[in-house]
């Protein structure tokens, strides 16, 4: 599958559900706000060391006084000791914790078991090397699919999924922006789409134009009223 059409879906091929759109990766009142006005469900902010994207828990704690409730707050971690991501998902005070890394059923149990959301993202490659009692564990909560290199903006080939996707509820990562989200959205039908390095002007640097456009793309593939 071409991963990088920019083809607009027609009405026949609009998905019929709500879907939800993610925009990660955020560190200024400014960038968030743009979200949050453009309607974006869910705001991340990463946690994980070595990103030009990462934030300290005090900056992430003001950013998120100012997201309305009903707009869920997400941490992401990367192979993380599981104490720290509690420390740090308190502090913050985020909803739901991302885990990017080789964390287990057990530490995402823990993590669950201090009241926090957890969002299961999987590199593509990790998804197929699934076994069927793994894929189904995973995929009893939500799961968000990526690819290789997380936060790079590199898109993957997802032909596959197109026939056999995911048994639950997933979200689309990888190298979406503005001009690939709707055409991905209409030829997937994800539940969601998450994306960082699509909406930025330059490596880290959120863009709010961009982040606008990417929701107003993304929304444009789904119908709910059809
Ligand atoms: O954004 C990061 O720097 C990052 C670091 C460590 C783990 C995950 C990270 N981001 C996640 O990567 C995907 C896709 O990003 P992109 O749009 O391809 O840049 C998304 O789920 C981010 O939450």
């Amino acid at each position: 599958m071409e991963t990088k059409a920019t083809t607009e879906p027609t009405r026949k091929n609009r998905v019929n559900h709500e879907l939800y759109v993610k925009i990660c990766g955020l560190s200024t009142p400014e960038t968030v706000a743009a979200a949050v006005t453009a309607g974006a469900n869910a705001v991340g902010f990463v946690f994980a060391p070595g990103s030009p994207r990462t934030v300290g828990p005090d900056l992430a704690k003001e950013l998120i006084a100012n997201v309305p409730g009903h707009i869920e707050t997400v941490g992401v971690f990367r192979n993380q000791p599981v104490d720290t991501v509690l420390e740090l998902a308190r502090r913050s005070g985020v909803d739901t914790v991302q885990l990017h890394g080789d964390e287990s059923v057990a530490d995402s149990e823990r993590i669950q078991a201090q009241g926090f959301g957890i969002l299961r993202a999987l590199s593509i490659n990790s998804y197929r090397a699934l076994d069927d009692a793994q894929r189904s564990r995973w995929e009893t909560g939500r799961i968000l699919l990526d690819a290789v290199e997380p936060g790079a903006g590199v898109t993957f080939d997802a032909a596959d999924l197109v026939d056999a996707p995911p048994a639950g509820t997933w979200i689309l990562a990888g190298g979406l922006n503005p001009g690939n989200v709707a055409h991905l959205v209409a030829t997937l039908n994800p539940a969601g789409v998450d994306v960082s390095s699509g909406v930025e002007s330059s490596r880290g640097i959120k863009d709010s134009e961009l982040i606008r456009a990417f929701i107003t793309a993304a929304r444009s593939a789904t119908d709910s009223t059809s």
